[in-house]
């Protein structure tokens, strides 16, 4: 049965948005300065100049967003649920960070009422930060990922997260076994995955903290519910890659302790991948996975400047994290600018244009998550969408006013933007924050 049809909106704004890859499309960036975008149940019905949209539904009603800038919902490719209340962990390497910030916290995640207000600290960042999809390093412990999932339907946000397993090498309280990750991931998937907006990723912490037969336990999951994502870190740091080269005597390299265990594939998010071989390179490209790059975290725990370049011209596909707490907040237009810092900083980094940053925050997450029906504007996409509007007599809203063309104020929003500049978000047509 279908639910009967709600009424249409017109929304009048200046939009931007890629429908393609920047980085192989030069003219991927399509802007539109009186644009018009119009939805109907949750979904994009028709979009270009708000004048031939207005001409082709004169008895819509409108919604004028002008004054600001309206930009497809941010996409987080990885993101810690567990780290928000230690975001500032500032100055210590990641094995160290880990140990004195990120694990204590996280072992507090037992406690489930400690974890639902953590979750809705959580998702109330991501929001707040005009991200509508995410893919989250859930909790170790299953209850406090149920809560994750809760609050997610709640909210509305589009989630792929699951629960996090490691067997060594961590905190006693945080280890699992092999039997206890497959039970306790096949009870959230059957509850979670394909739920609503939710979907489950397979989650082994590193190989660091994952022993073979943890991997051969995700692997299991995988094979058992085709669709599920996988996602966990590589190459993030020297001292954890020359652990894992230890720990595994017979792999090639770091992205083989996931291979053997058939763990690469299509649906498969690595983060960070700061110190990849060419080899892993090629491995990754030819099984079509996503790096996702976290530049905040990359410079806050100095983990070292990620190689774009090599990356694409080894053709893998690259998406953006925000990598709270190792990161310094959710906001997807910090993670961009430090992105065009670091590029720019870097002997052979990419010159990152404003349409390469829209991209990544957006489409780029889209096609890593492989959600088709999110991304850009276009008919028969959902309009999951972000509208920045500066406060006044703020320096963004001056740009705003004065910018000679919408490129011009979209660099500025990467430049200056923030949460605060975050008036309404929309998510499956649903006003999920403002209004
Ligand atoms: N940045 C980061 N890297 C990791 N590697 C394993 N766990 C983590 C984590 O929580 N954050
Ligand atoms: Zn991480």
């Amino acid at each position: 049965m279908t639910s009967p049809s709600t009424a249409p909106t017109l929304y009048r704004a200046t939009y931007l948005h890629t429908p393609r890859s920047p980085f192989t499309h030069p003219d991927a960036l399509d802007a539109q300065s009186d644009g018009g975008l119009l939805v109907q149940d949750g979904v994009i019905r028709a979009a270009g100049p708000f004048a031939d949209i207005r001409a082709a539904h004169p008895d819509a009603p409108v919604t004028d967003l002008r004054g600001g800038l309206l930009l497809p919902g941010f996409i987080d490719t990885h993101v810690h649920y567990p780290q928000v209340r230690v975001i500032g962990g500032l100055g210590l390497p990641l094995l160290d960070w880990l140990d004195q910030c990120a694990l204590p916290e996280e072992a507090r995640m037992a406690d489930l009422a400690y974890a639902r207000g953590v979750a809705r600290d959580f998702i109330g960042g991501l929001i707040g930060a005009g991200t509508t999809t995410a893919l989250v390093f859930g909790s170790h412990f299953a209850g406090a990922v149920d809560a994750f999932f809760e609050e997610a339907t709640r909210t509305g946000l589009r989630a792929v997260t699951g629960l996090v397993v490691s067997d060594r090498l961590l905190r006693d309280e945080l280890h699992t076994t092999p039997q206890r990750a497959y039970d306790e991931g096949r009870a959230l998937i059957e509850r979670w995955h394909g739920a609503g907006r939710t979907l489950y990723a397979v989650t082994p912490r590193f190989s660091l903290s994952a022993s073979e037969g943890i991997l051969d336990a995700c692997a299991a999951l995988m094979r058992d519910f085709p669709g599920v994502r996988f996602t966990s870190h590589i190459n993030e740091n020297t001292r954890e890659i020359q652990t894992v080269r230890d720990l595994f005597p017979r792999a090639r390299d770091y992205l083989d302790t996931y291979e053997r265990a058939g763990l690469v594939g299509r649906h498969s998010v690595l983060a960070h991948n700061v110190h990849p071989t060419d080899r892993e390179l090629g491995v990754m490209a030819a099984h079509r996975c996503t790096a996702a790059h976290c530049p905040c975290s990359n410079s806050a725990l100095g983990s070292g400047f990620f190689p774009l370049r090599r990356h694409l011209d080894a053709g893998v596909h690259v998406s953006l994290g925000s990598d709270v707490g190792g990161g310094t907040g959710f906001s997807l237009l910090k993670e961009g600018l430090q992105a065009h810092f670091m590029q720019n900083l870097m002997p052979g980094g990419v010159p990152l244009s404003p349409a390469h940053l829209l991209y990544l925050a957006t489409l780029a997450g889209a096609e890593a998550l492989d959600l088709p029906h999110t991304g850009f504007f276009e008919p028969g996409r959902a309009f999951d969408a972000v509208h920045l509007r500066p406060a006044p007599g703020t320096p963004l809203d001056a740009v705003f006013r004065h910018a000679a063309s919408p490129e011009r104020a979209l660099a500025a929003a990467f430049a200056t933007g923030t949460p605060a500049d975050v008036a309404r978000v929309w998510i499956g047509g649903d006003t999920v924050l403002g209004g």
